[in-house]
């Protein structure tokens, strides 16, 4: 299972310190929550933020937008240096373009899905993306409860993963701590996000430990 810590909840006067924390703490992608205050109502980070990271890790930045017509952001968040641009399935009405259109700057693919929406609205895209994000809390803050319903979400993600022999990782985001990182690996997930859980701490790597162990 890969840890994906996610900076929304870490220090932002202390932003830098925050995520070599994690880099240290042998986390491999870092989550970059990018919010419109549209699609979601808060707001977060521009890929200003994106290009003003990455000098400092090679932990793969895991860019996940919550923003409407993503299409007009991919090609400025590419140059910013985003290994991953996750668009969500709600926010266009063109999916299969903006995975192409991503995947064409050389960036892996990423479809995020929120919990209200059904699979069958991603089935297309499946065979092209590098990623499936499945929200387990409603998307816009952190440190809400995981939404237990997901895990059948998961399940069914998985198994049409598995018989259709596709190649993505399987992303959860939202309430992951040692008890529901457990069920979603059970469940099929690969990837974790993870924000209050880690960063809420006085000791993230302890942290980043605990949900090591419970995947172990
Ligand atoms: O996408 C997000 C919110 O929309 C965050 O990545 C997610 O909520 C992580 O926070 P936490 O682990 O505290 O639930």
């Amino acid at each position: 299972m890969k840890l994906s810590p996610s900076i929304l909840s870490a220090n932002f006067a202390n932003l830098e310190k925050d995520i070599k924390v994690v880099d240290q703490a042998g986390a491999e992608y870092l989550h970059i929550d990018i919010m419109d205050g549209h699609f979601v109502p808060n707001l977060t980070f521009g890929a200003n933020v994106v290009e003003a990271i990455r000098p400092l890790t090679k932990m793969v930045l895991d860019c996940h937008l919550m923003v409407e017509n993503p299409e007009t952001y991919i090609e400025e968040f590419a140059k910013a240096g985003a290994d991953i641009i996750g668009v969500h399935v709600e926010a266009t009405a063109h999916i299969f373009g903006v995975i192409q259109q991503i995947k064409k700057l050389g960036v892996k693919a990423e479809v995020v899905i929120n919990p209200g929406t059904s699979l069958e609205t991603i089935k297309q895209v499946l065979p092209l993306v590098d990623q499936v994000l499945i929200m387990t809390v409603n998307p816009g803050f952190g440190g809400q409860s995981f939404i237990p319903e997901m895990k059948r979400k998961i399940d069914q993600l998985d198994r049409i993963k598995q018989v259709q022999n596709y190649d993505f990782d399987i992303e959860v985001d939202g309430g992951i701590n040692d008890q529901t990182i457990k069920e979603c690996l059970e469940s099929g997930a690969t990837v974790a996000v993870a924000g209050s859980y880690i960063y809420n701490s006085d000791n993230p790597t302890e942290q980043i430990n605990k949900l090591r162990e419970s995947t172990k």
